[in-house]
């Protein structure tokens, strides 16, 4: 333990990074047993005091060693007033010989110095220390806005409390999915057992001074008159006497009536006039516009002009960047400002992942600005359904918003990984390094990934394709890596308590990760021995066996389980294919020779889908789906192609519309990719948007579906499922 008290002095470092710290190096006390405590009445019904006292339980009125604690104001701190830094949420912390002092511009920035000293007391002695900190971006944390299983009850309490140790001040609640949050059953309280929980959550985040906002999603039938205004009124009213202080309404991914800027914009404004303003004590309305990104924006169409124009001043825009999936730089925020009219408040989708479930997003948080802090208003982070593995991006993200200009990527990503699991930091960092790509997907956004070890895997590559030799450099280099891809994906799955719901949600990927290093093990060996006809054969066996274990994903799992995919896997399997290539040509034998194998190829002239991956899982052949509302131009066409013609037994498209959404379609089947035959379409049930084609038995080479309707149309892209026969 002395050991892990030391590396933790050595490595210490305050998060997030504060504006102003120093420490006198040579001198520190040793943490008082006993205190009196000095706090300003300011500090009653707040939250700073209860976390002092749980921090420091010995409170002593004759006790030598004193504890100033109050707000600007108070008189407890008032000789330390001009050292508060004149910024919301500010604070002044100071450690000397027989006193600290915490003094903060506001309650909140009171608990944050509380939350700073927490940290310093982790070490076994107190630095004489001087912090003088505030926050960058005004409001900090994360939207749970995703798609896919909502996190849970335990999730949620654990993510708070780690927002107020991190200094964040803002959790959305809106996940996609509950069904009291969205159609069908946003107009509707919740029943009593949900409410009970909410009431929880509102109470733990007040606990760390996180605003809870309650996000409502009408927009997918809402109808503008008095009764849905009503009944949104009241459903906001049940949540504000479960003790949420802090309102949102997205209009995000939906289509028809309840996407007009003006229909919103009169709601939105009467909401704040009618319920905001009257409350006194709720925070700012937040909105999530319908056009939220660039690429989506018409802006002579005059969407979101018209909210900038007509909104309520105080009532914030969210906007995800150039694109749905994007970082944020400074010409991203001079594209939107202007056209809002206010500072952006920032939705960045990361970590999310629900549009490529198959993969962890574990990696640095990078890309975004360093210079942009003064234009935006919150900085908002939508995570994976995963909340213990987003808990890295988290961590960066509070740090990033906090202090933008001393931001270091990977520092903070390092930082993160200690704070998850600090005694398996090395094996997670291992882990997170070859989990950080997403993979092909239909937003084109990418991470890097296996970074430190991507010279080496490419001068191995490279070295074997073009001269067939073995860069033994490079190869030693990326066997030790295997070695230590294996050793830390069994740490981690032994970790025990250390934190067992982190390795409970990442554990299907650490199954994989191990794999992945075994197969790149395999793979390694098998370059050794092309040219020897026996002892070539049991490492091509066993290289395909882990190919298979690789795929053969859990069924817990539907949409799959990817490890290391971005350079990994790419690496291993091309050397997989060049010994097994070269092993052929020298002994005149066929062995199978693709390590990555799908027979099915999508090919689209439609923007959103071209780059979907397609999947096939045993008989089952799929075009992976997309959240987003698809622009499918007049004329625009989707082509699944087989690698050979294949009996159909059924195929299943959903394009979340009803059936005279369909009319627009035309489905056609080839055998020779010349002559086409239509396929029609039925419903699958009445009234839902899923659809079947009469394909029963058909022999087929090419599918395509094409828009021929002679105009845009936008729709869902939610199911294109197809099932061969036996
Ligand atoms: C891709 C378009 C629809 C979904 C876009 N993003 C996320 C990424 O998938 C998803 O979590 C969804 O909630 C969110 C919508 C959004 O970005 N709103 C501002």
């Amino acid at each position: 333990l002395l050991a892990t008290a030391t590396i933790h002095a050595q490595e210490f470092r305050l998060q997030p990074t504060p504006q102003n710290y120093t420490v006198q190096q040579d001198d520190s006390i040793s943490i008082p047993r006993q205190y009196r405590l000095m706090a300003g009445n300011s500090l009653n019904n707040g939250t700073a005091l209860p976390l002092l006292r749980s921090l420091m339980p010995e409170e002593a009125p004759d006790a030598a060693f004193r504890i100033y604690i109050g707000t600007k104001g108070d008189k407890v701190v008032s000789s330390y007033r001009k050292r508060i830094p004149q910024k919301s949420e500010g604070y002044f912390l100071k450690i000397e010989k027989d006193r600290i002092i915490i003094a903060g511009a506001d309650e909140r920035g009171t608990y944050y110095g509380v939350q700073t000293l927490a940290q310093l007391l982790t070490l076994d002695k107190l630095p004489l220390a001087e912090v003088a900190d505030y926050p960058d971006v005004p409001y900090r944390g994360v939207v749970e806005g995703f798609y896919g299983t909502p996190w849970s009850q335990e999730d949620r309490i654990r993510q708070l409390d780690f927002y107020g140790r991190n200094k964040m001040n803002v959790y959305l609640y809106g996940p996609k999915d509950d069904p009291y949050h969205s159609t069908p059953h946003w107009r509707k309280p919740y029943p009593a057992q949900e409410a009970e929980r909410l009431k929880q959550l509102v109470d733990r985040a007040r606990d760390n001074n996180v605003i809870f906002y309650w996000a409502i999603h009408p927009g997918q039938d809402i109808r503008w008159n008095e009764e849905d205004r009503e009944l949104l009124l009241q459903k906001f009213e049940s949540m504000y006497q479960l003790g949420v202080r802090g309102f949102a309404v997205f209009f995000d991914d939906i289509s028809g009536e309840g996407t007009k800027a003006d229909k919103q914009a009169e709601l939105l404004n009467y909401i704040d006039n009618h319920f905001v303003q009257v409350k006194k004590d709720v925070a700012p309305l937040v909105m999530c516009p319908t056009e939220y990104n660039k690429s989506w924006t018409k802006v002579e169409g005059g969407y979101l002009t018209t909210l900038g124009e007509k909104l309520n001043k105080d009532i914030q825009i969210m906007w995800t960047g150039n694109r749905v999936i994007a970082t944020i730089d400074r010409p991203t925020l001079d594209f939107i400002n202007p056209l809002i009219k206010r500072k952006a408040y920032i939705w960045w989708n990361f970590p999310v992942s629900d549009y490529v479930r198959d993969h962890l997003l574990m990696g640095p948080v990078y890309g975004n600005g360093l210079d942009i802090e003064d234009g935006m208003s919150a900085f908002v982070s939508n995570p994976m359904e995963h909340a213990e593995a987003s808990k890295i991006s988290l961590y960066s993200v509070a740090d990033y918003t906090w202090n933008m200009e001393k931001f270091d990527s990977d520092t903070s990503w390092r930082h993160a990984i200690k704070d998850l699991m600090p005694l398996h930091a090395e094996y997670l960092e291992t882990f997170a390094a070859h989990n950080s790509d997403l993979g092909k997907n239909g937003h084109g956004f990418r991470r890097e990934e296996s970074i430190r070890l991507q010279p080496a895997l490419s001068a191995l590559l490279k070295s074997y394709l073009e001269k067939g030799e073995i860069d033994e450099t490079a190869y030693n280099q990326v066997d030790e890596e295997c070695r230590k891809i294996i050793l830390s994906a069994d740490m981690l799955l032994a970790s025990g308590n250390e934190n067992r719901p982190l390795i409970d949600e990442i554990r299907p990927w650490l199954t994989q990760f191990k794999l992945v290093g075994e197969y790149g093990k395999t793979v390694l060996e098998m370059m050794r021995l092309p040219q020897q006809e026996k002892a070539f054969l049991p490492g091509h066996a066993h290289a395909q066996a882990l190919q298979t274990l690789m795929t053969d994903n859990d069924a817990r799992y539907p949409q799959g389980v990817k490890s290391g995919s971005g350079q990994l896997m790419p690496t291993f399997d091309a050397l997989f294919e060049a010994s097994t290539k070269q092993y052929n040509q020298r002994f005149h034998t066929a062995l199978n020779a693709r390590a990555v194998y799908s027979p099915y190829t999508l090919e689209s002239n439609v923007q959103q889908l071209a780059l979907l991956p397609t999947q096939q899982k045993g008989k089952e052949g799929s075009i992976a789906p997309s959240n987003e509302v698809i622009l499918w131009q007049a004329g625009g066409s989707l082509t699944l192609s087989m690698d050979r013609p294949r009996v159909l037994a059924t195929l299943r498209i959903d394009l979340g519309t009803k059936e005279e959404g369909y009319t627009h379609f035309r489905l056609e089947t080839s055998l020779d990719g010349k002559t086409w035959r239509n396929a029609n379409l039925q419903s699958v049930w009445k009234g839902y948007t899923m659809q079947k084609a009469d394909v029963e038995g058909q022999k087929v080479l090419k599918i395509r579906l094409t828009n021929t309707s002679g105009s845009e149309q936008k729709v869902y892209f939610k199911a294109f499922r197809l099932t061969e026969q036996e």
